[in-house]
């Protein structure tokens, strides 16, 4: 058994895992999480300062000396310094999830290399843990969709704004628009400016996701499982019309499935 530290930077939240992992290589053998922690991804970080946030990470986790660390970074300008960072965490190199890396999983993207290595890490979980076909859904600073076909490839995907950045957009592209919670509203009918935005936001997310899943049944020709993860997932998952699976830790649990393929 070997313990491996996972860290997924996203354009919001960066976001540290520790696992056990038993097995080698792709095959099957469990891969458990021991502890995790979130933090706010800055515009910028020196090596120093993601070693001082990697060190105040560890400090909530069990005390464990990692054999191996595996880094998804979407925010190319975080990239080095956090690369720098891990690397005086452990004994080993960093594995950097992007071109070159074993996952397992055919791409069929008309170039491979521009798929963020969160969404790798999404297809690599979602098929580990539910099999071919499969969706999965990740609910970040983007909403976007990962689709695995019958032959387990990684068929492409849906990259959608956010909930949090359509509100956003709302309040800073309208004068009159507030700051809302992001919450579902009682009713679909707005009766207030609050209301009327909640409604178009978080109701209108879950009619979006549907009515993707649905679009994707109808291209691939066939259903699949769905699996919801990212934040505020539980909540969201209420509200759509398809049952899917919440699963919190999927990207988290698909960066060590990487390293287990790749270092193990
Ligand atoms: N402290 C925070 N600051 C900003 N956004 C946050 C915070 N905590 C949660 N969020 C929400 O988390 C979302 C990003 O979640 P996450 O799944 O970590 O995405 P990403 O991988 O894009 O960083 C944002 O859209 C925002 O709504
Ligand atoms: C789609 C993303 C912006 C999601 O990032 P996140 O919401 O996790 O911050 C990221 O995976 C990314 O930059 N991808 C590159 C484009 C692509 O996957 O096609
Ligand atoms: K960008």
């Amino acid at each position: 058994m070997s313990h491996v530290l996972t860290v997924d930077v996203g354009n919001t939240m960066t976001h540290i895992g520790l696992f056990s992992v038993e097995g080698t290589g792709t095959q099957a053998g469990t891969v458990e999480l021991l502890g995790s922690c979130a933090l706010t991804t800055r515009e910028r970080i020196t090596a120093d300062e993601a070693r001082i946030q990697l060190n105040q990470a560890r400090s909530l986790m069990p005390r464990v000396e990692p054999d191996g660390v595996v880094l998804s970074c979407v925010v190319p300008t975080l990239t080095s310094a956090w690369r720098a960072a891990l690397g005086t965490a452990c004994d080993v190199r960093a594995l950097v999830v992007g071109p070159g890396i074993k996952t397992g999983i055919r791409m069929s993207y008309d170039d491979p290399a521009e798929v963020g290595p969160d969404r790798i890490a999404d297809a690599v979980a979602a098929r580990a843990t539910y099999g071919a076909p499969v969706v999965a859904i990740d609910l970040g600073t983007t909403t976007n969709f990962e689709v695995i076909d019958e032959q387990g490839a990684f068929a492409g995907g849906i990259i959608a704004p956010g909930v949090a950045l359509g509100a956003r957009a709302l309040e800073q592209a309208a004068a009159r628009l507030p700051v809302i919670e992001l919450r579902a509203p009682k009713r679909v009918i707005g009766r207030s400016t609050r209301a009327a935005m909640q409604s178009g936001v978080v109701l209108g997310e879950a009619a979006r996701i549907d009515g993707l899943i649905d679009a994707i049944f109808s291209e691939l020709g066939y259903e699949a499982p769905i699996a919801l993860t990212g934040d505020g997932a539980s909540s969201l998952a209420a509200l759509l019309r398809h049952s899917v699976t919440v699963d919190d830790t999927l990207t988290l649990r698909g960066l060590a499935l990487i390293w287990r393929a790749n270092v193990k």
